[in-house]
């Protein structure tokens, strides 16, 4: 639920980004998780607008502000998969429009379907992955697990319950022919953020990369834009320093609170869920060596 105070204030005011944030914040060093939880909602507003969405897709005001409160209501307080790692996504997905010609590659109709994948792509995480999931014999297992992907497969199912709340549908003045483009769109990307689909298409992204891209493709359209996801998911890994190796402790917070869960049920944690067994450093070497670094190259 969306008070009108929460949602007028958010769609009233319109100062284009750069003069309200400053220059930074269209450039790839720009640190979203700097903002307080308000700026947030007003960045992630001027974002959507500065990409001109509202027009193109004659969204109204106050159902953006709308959507944009909920969604942030949709996340729960939890180490790393929280609203600050959809808004951090998102924000990147911002950034790659603004410094990379998407428009050579991607239909709008793609861009805008990746921005809010961005937004919605955690929905409703609850600190533990999709193994912990089937392990604990969860509701969501129960719902989604002959499917695979259980969290992927809810987080979408949040985002269309969003959707489809009064006032919040900002797919409302899309025809029928575009409004199910673009949700089918958001189904495949947030499935996409299962990290087993993208261990899945790498061979089919290098040699996509060795090849060259071909804009006549909906394959290679396909996989641009799942790849441009995981760019997003990952892109925490391409900020300073000091703010990465926050993000890690962050990340191993919830992955050892998680063995720690294991633990205490009877089952044995992999090691880098296990606080007694996991190095850090050379588990993120290998995770940036194998996962985050070919991604970006
Ligand atoms: C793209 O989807 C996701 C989903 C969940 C997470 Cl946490 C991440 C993610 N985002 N940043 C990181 C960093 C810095 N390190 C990570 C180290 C390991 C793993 C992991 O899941 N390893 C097991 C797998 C390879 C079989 C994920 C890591 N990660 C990405
Ligand atoms: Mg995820
Ligand atoms: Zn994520």
């Amino acid at each position: 639920h969306v008070t009108e105070k929460e949602y007028s204030t958010l769609s009233a005011c319109d100062i284009p980004p750069r003069d309200r944030w400053g220059a930074s914040f269209t450039r790839f060093p720009f640190l979203p998780r700097c903002m307080t939880r308000d700026e947030t909602l007003m960045c992630m507003f001027d974002d959507v607008e500065d990409m001109g969405f509202l027009h193109a897709l004659r969204i109204e005001r106050n159902t953006l502000a709308r959507f944009i409160i909920m969604v942030k209501k949709g996340y729960r307080d939890v180490p790393y998969h929280n609203w600050y790692h959809a808004f951090a996504v998102t924000h990147f997905c911002y950034l790659l429009y603004k410094n990379l010609p998407l428009n050579d590659y991607l239909t709008e109709m793609e861009i805008f379907a990746l921005f809010v994948a961005c937004m919605c792509h955690d929905l409703d995480h609850r600190g533990t992955n999709n193994s912990f999931q089937v392990q604990s014999q969860s509701i969501l297992a129960a719902l989604y697990s002959s499917e695979g992907s259980v969290m992927e497969q809810h987080h979408f199912a949040q985002a269309m319950c969003i959707i489809n709340m009064q006032g919040s549908n900002i797919f409302g003045n899309l025809s029928s022919k575009e409004y199910q483009q673009v949700l089918d769109l958001m189904r495949d990307i947030i499935l996409a953020t299962d990290v087993s689909h993208h261990l899945l298409i790498m061979p089919e992204l290098e040699t996509m990369a060795d090849e060259g891209y071909r804009g006549s493709s909906d394959k290679h359209h396909n996989l641009l834009v799942c790849l441009l996801m995981t760019a997003c998911d990952l892109s925490d890994q391409t900020k300073s320093w000091t703010s990465t190796k926050k993000i890690a402790e962050q990340i191993y917070h919830e992955f050892f609170s998680q063995g720690d869960l294991e633990k205490a049920m009877g089952n044995k944690p992999v090691d880098m869920m296990d606080r007694e067994k996991a190095f850090i450093p050379e588990l993120q070497i290998n995770f940036l060596e194998h996962i985050a670094l070919p991604c970006y190259r």
